[in-house]
């Protein structure tokens, strides 16, 4: 027979302890969620009670890849603004453009949102408060003008021959032709933004494999989601460290991340060079300033350019490639505008392709693809100061996390007809079909605006309409099958954009 076990005293404490601990939070999380539905500031605002009272399906939902789209629904049914989480306001419309990310009168701006944007060791010009964002941007701003920018043109054009040589290898080689553009777009971006901001070639392009640099870097996206997670839960939090102690690989693929830009930057402070390479601005315009960047900052800010320069223009270009793959009708005009304009190759320069009037079909499509595939996605959220906001005519209350969601402002259908269709002319005077005549482009703003609006946008001009000039006037091209739904991709801040299979073949002259 059998003993029976009864508990003693310690077996009971072991579990009464945890299970009470249990009861607390969950009366706790539900008193929390009934005071966040009926007794928060926002709660006369629209939008699920699911989201109103809890953190986690917004949480979630970025997670899984699928904010873009689930933001976008909400949009859809509740309207211009949505209370997505607790403390968070989600807006679509150009007045609230201006309202979140325009410098005020006063001369303020509203704040970043410290739980979005989470600070490390070093003070970085993304991350930074007012204040030290001015002193850093000063510092890199003369780097990205057009005369600055111009300079660097023998570079740039080292990188877009260099590409247009891969490709053209590609047609004889055992590849037949068949490339994916997706790796080749990323690893031009990033060399080119290797080489700008720390005057040392990469070598992907040549290599023709993704550098480790670039594989952890969307591991590390990924990853601030989890953070982001554990900061709205402790307890997820307690349970995520525990997992980094299980599997190490976690924080080492971040570790080595660090250590590599580390390296870098140390080898470029060391080499005494007259390139004018992003550090060289950084460090003469701190020569005569007592602003000057400290090492540390240095680091912060190198990882900053390499990030903000390569993925988001590698996107640009595979999404008008896609885009244009996929009409053909477009991608017809596209080239023949291209090969009209210019008569040789060489022709193809910065300032060529940037000129008004050369190239107003590729530029339509390259807005259309800023709208229908915009490279942040997401929202930039912004913290109100004390005393509150006005935005999009609404009042809300201090310390409130707004911001646009890119995605569902460029294709909610208040702000643009046929908003989910690919149209070009929309963004051409004089063809602009009457569906389109009533769109308000100001709700559009890739590069977001006002004093923390993108610092690259020049060079990502440059970058895209040379880039896809030349792959149009070279080579023409065929969407291979398997790429025919590639546009369908989750989202973690950044696309996570799968391979982009195209056909090459030479241009007959
Ligand atoms: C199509 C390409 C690009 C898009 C769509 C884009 C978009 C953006 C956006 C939306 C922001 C605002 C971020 C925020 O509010 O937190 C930003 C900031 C920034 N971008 Fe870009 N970007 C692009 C290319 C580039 C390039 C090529 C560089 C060159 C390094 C660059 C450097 C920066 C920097 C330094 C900032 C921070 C500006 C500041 O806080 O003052 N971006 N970008």
């Amino acid at each position: 027979m059998g003993q029976t076990f009864v508990p003693g005293p310690v077996t009971s404490l072991a579990v009464a302890i945890p299970f009470g601990f249990l009861c607390a939070y969950l009366i706790v999380s539900l008193v929390t969620a009934f005071t966040n539905i009926h007794a928060h500031p926002l709660s006369g605002f629209p939008g699920p009670r699911m989201r109103a009272a809890f953190e986690f399906p917004n949480i979630w939902s970025n997670l899984k890849g699928f904010g873009n789209k689930d933001t976008k629904r909400l949009h859809d049914r509740y309207g211009h603004v949505v209370r997505i989480a607790p403390n968070t306001l989600s807006f679509n419309t150009a007045r609230a453009w201006q309202d979140i990310y325009g410098l005020k009168k006063d001369r303020t701006e509203l704040a970043k949102d410290p739980n979005y944007y989470i600070k490390g060791p070093a003070v970085q010009i993304v991350n930074a408060d007012q204040k030290e964002h001015v002193r850093i941007r000063k510092l890199l701003a003369p780097a990205f003008s057009d005369t600055a920018l111009l300079e660097q043109e023998p570079l740039l054009n080292h990188y877009f021959n260099l590409l247009v040589q891969k490709l053209d290898e590609k047609i004889d080689g055992p590849a037949n032709g068949r490339v994916d553009l997706m790796s080749q777009y990323n690893f031009l971006a990033f060399d080119i933004i290797g080489d700008l901001a720390l005057g040392e070639p990469f070598g992907a392009l040549e290599n023709g494999e993704n550098h480790a640099w670039m594989r952890n870097f969307f591991e590390g996206i990924k990853f601030l989601g989890v953070i982001r997670f554990a900061m709205a839960y402790p307890v997820v939090g307690l349970f995520f460290q525990l997992l980094q102690r299980l599997k190490p690989s976690f924080a080492e693929k971040r570790i080595a991340h660090l250590a590599f830009t580390k390296k870098k930057v140390d080898e470029r402070l060391d080499r005494i060079t007259d390139r004018k390479d992003f550090l060289q601005y950084i460090l003469q315009g701190g020569k005569d300033r007592q602003n000057s960047l400290s090492h540390l900052e240095i680091l912060g800010n190198s990882r900053v350019l390499l990030t903000a320069g390569s993925e988001t223009t590698a996107t640009q270009l595979c999404g008008a490639t896609w885009f244009l793959l996929n009409n053909l009708i477009t991608l017809q005009r596209a080239q023949s505008e291209v090969r009209k304009a210019f008569k040789n190759a060489e022709d193809i320069t910065l300032r060529s392709v940037s000129a008004p009037g050369t190239l107003p079909f590729l530029n339509a499509v390259i807005e259309e693809t800023l709208r229908c595939y915009p490279s942040i996605p997401s929202t930039l959220p912004r913290v109100t100061a004390a005393g509150g906001a006005i935005i999009d005519g609404h009042f809300v209350p201090e310390n409130t996390s707004v911001g646009v969601h890119q995605w569902s402002a460029n294709r909610s259908s208040s702000n643009f007809g046929a908003a989910e269709s690919f149209i070009p002319e929309r963004w051409l005077l004089e063809e602009a079909p009457s569906l389109c005549a009533n769109d308000q482009k100001d709700a559009m703003q890739p590069f977001s605006l006002g004093p923390r609006g993108c610092l690259g946008k020049s060079l990502a001009y440059f970058e895209i309409r040379s880039v896809l000039s030349r792959v149009l006037w070279h080579f023409d091209l065929e969407l291979e099958d398997e790429s025919r739904n590639w546009i369908d991709q989750k989202e973690f801040v950044f696309w996570d954009k799968p391979s982009l299979w195209v056909k090459l073949h030479r241009k007959v002259a």
